[in-house]
């Protein structure tokens, strides 16, 4: 992935980010939309064209006290007014709507992608790991839509300026003498000499701030995945009074983005001394080139006001980097921004691709059972280091069998059961995961947001018996809650961890799993609500799979085998005899 990233050129990324909205089934709206708003910035251009050559006629006019064409004149002037205000108006409209159909189109995009064959968890677990991918998908697909249609567009506009206007300079160019002296082009010449070396200083004073842009969104990033996880952990850090700890060491992880905002603030102030003196010097510098012409009689005053128009109108366009260089938050900060973003969607889009290669190449091959067996064939598990966790694990767990895993903390029990529900990566051999309903329970169930029935029915979406979930919870211990099945409440802060895990086996009940996982999923209960819960499951799914993880001693009797995990790699496949009052 390193290299992939390592050869590729900032034209070459952005062309690998742009296209494919260009071949989506957006296509149309993409096309239709950019080439209107082409077509309408080259209307601009000329009403701008237009505007600079009725000025010197007016002036001309002005000089000879022309009446009758002072009189069409400003009919003109109406006109072309009434026709810049509906092209830019349109135009503004057309940018913004090309920037969100982008924007829609590319989020459910990378979305689709990143949630698909558990990608985003792959890049979670790898060692290559990218940072903040949900800024990425949210913050920088915004900007990256809003930027790729505006500096393009303001480019073609400067482009096409710099040619007409141009054009127009070298014709007023014609009848201009410097100390008697014709040069063909002056102004032109002096323009391009006066814009080209301007933005060649600025680009060159500007530079760092590509860099200092991309390590602050970086820090920004960082700070407010610390923040998400105080709000998550808000109850720990209560109760252990760590407060004042975390609040300094959210503050140390803050630091960095004030120094580096600092940073960008010296060097934009060096920036903006240059932008503000540069732009200021060239409202004078077309003047003293036309004055002398002027002068000798050699042209009237309409000459010297378009000459001024086109020349500010050329510099404007030769200066699009130089303006851009102004402000902090705009201008040149955007481009510089828009070139981070760049760079951090396409490390995002390497590493989606990088896994859906992995997926299509697998080193653990998965193959989805026809039936609630597991069958695992010579499995080696490592860690994205390449530490070896398990070696050559050959196991077949028959339909209804109640399987414990066990070893000492570290072993790689639960990469185990990772590996049986089709997710863990890395390592060799094969692993036929189990058919039919599979329910997993980890030690913190997930319970959504919303009314708690939908927890009792995730991930499934089906309507369930109100009398039946209310037997349910009853037979959990959680009777009390049939009343609020409907509320909408935080449900993981509002009960108890323990409560918790017995809602998962609520769920687990009431949707009918083959195949139920169970990660430490007691570790909460005491032994009698443990024994309660299995009791309770094995009652109700006589018949269902059960593979279980958990450190107890107390937890072995509802199980009819065990795999032990050794630590070292090595495995140990023993048959148990169960207790007849575990047996459901
Ligand atoms: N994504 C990962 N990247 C790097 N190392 C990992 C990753 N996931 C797990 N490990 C390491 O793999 C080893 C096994 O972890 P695992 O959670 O499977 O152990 P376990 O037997 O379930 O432990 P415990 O009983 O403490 O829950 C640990 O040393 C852990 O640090």
């Amino acid at each position: 992935m390193d290299e992939q990233l390592a050869k590729t050129g900032f034209f070459y990324r952005l062309r690998y980010l742009v296209t494919p909205f260009f071949r989506s089934e957006r296509k149309r709206a993409a096309w239709l939309l950019t080439i209107v708003n082409i077509v309408l910035t080259l209307l601009v251009v000329a009403a701008n064209y237009a505007i600079v050559v009725w000025n010197g006629r007016f002036y001309n006019a002005m000089q000879k006290y022309d009446v009758n064409q002072l009189w069409f004149l400003g009919f003109i002037f109406f006109a072309i007014v009434a026709v810049i205000t509906v092209i830019s108006t349109v135009q503004q409209y057309t940018i913004q709507k090309l920037q969100i159909e982008w924007r829609g189109w590319f989020t459910n995009y990378l979305l689709g992608r990143w949630m698909h064959n558990q990608v985003h968890y792959r890049m979670q677990i790898d060692a290559t790991k990218v940072d903040n991918p949900d800024q990425r998908i949210s913050d920088d697909v915004d900007f990256f839509a809003g930027q790729s249609v505006n500096l393009p567009i303001s480019a073609l506009q400067s482009v096409v300026t710099i040619a007409s206007f141009g054009f127009m300079l070298w014709v007023l160019s014609e009848k201009l003498r410097m100390f008697g002296v014709y040069i063909p082009g002056m102004l032109v010449w002096f323009n391009l000499i006066y814009a080209v070396g301007g933005t060649y200083l600025l680009v060159r004073i500007g530079r760092p701030l590509f860099y200092l842009n991309n390590i602050q969104q970086r820090a920004v990033g960082d700070f407010r995945f610390e923040l998400i996880r105080v709000r998550d952990n808000s109850e720990t850090i209560a109760t252990a009074h760590s407060g004042a700890a975390e609040s300094t060491r959210l503050s140390t992880r803050f630091a960095p983005v004030v120094e580096i905002f600092y940073r960008r603030i010296r060097r934009t102030v060096l920036v903006n001394l240059f932008s503000f003196s540069y732009t200021g010097a060239s409202g004078i510098l077309p003047f003293l080139l036309v004055l002398p012409s002027y002068l000798a009689k050699r042209v009237l005053i309409g000459t010297v006001s378009q000459t001024f128009g086109a020349f500010n109108q050329t510099q404007s366009a030769f200066a699009f980097i130089i303006n851009n260089f102004s402000t902090l938050g705009s201008g040149y900060l955007s481009i510089t921004e828009w070139r981070a973003v760049i760079d951090r969607l396409y490390t995002l889009e390497v590493s989606l691709r990088h896994h859906e290669q992995e997926i299509t190449a697998p080193e653990i091959v998965y193959r989805a059972g026809t039936t609630s067996a597991l069958v695992i064939d010579g499995l080696t598990l490592a860690l994205p280091d390449h530490r070896v966790l398990l070696n050559d694990l050959n196991l077949d767990v028959p339909p209804g069998e109640r399987l414990l895993v066990s070893g000492p903390t570290g072993s790689g029990k639960s990469t185990l059961i990772r590996a049986i529900a089709g997710i863990w990566p890395f390592g060799a051999g094969t692993v036929q995961t189990p058919g039919g309903r599979v329910l997993f329970i980890p030690q913190r169930p997930y319970l959504p947001n919303g009314a708690l029935i939908q927890s009792l029915m995730f991930p499934y979406d089906e309507p369930l018996d109100r009398a039946l979930v209310g037997d349910t919870l009853t037979s959990v211990g959680l009777g009390r809650l049939t009343a609020k099945l409907e509320t909408v409440e935080p449900w993981d802060r509002e009960l108890s961890p323990g409560e918790q895990q017995r809602i998962a086996f609520a769920r687990c009940v009431l949707l009918r799993p083959d195949v139920i996982i169970l990660d430490e999923a007691t570790s909460a209960l005491d032994e009698d609500y443990e024994a309660l819960m299995y009791r309770t499951l094995t009652m109700a799914l006589p018949h269902a799979t059960i593979i279980s993880v958990g450190h107890r001693s107390t937890i072995v009797k509802y199980h009819t085998r065990r795999l032990r995990l050794l630590g070292d790699g090595g495995w140990r496949d023993e048959v148990i005899a169960p207790a007849p009052e575990a047996v459901g």
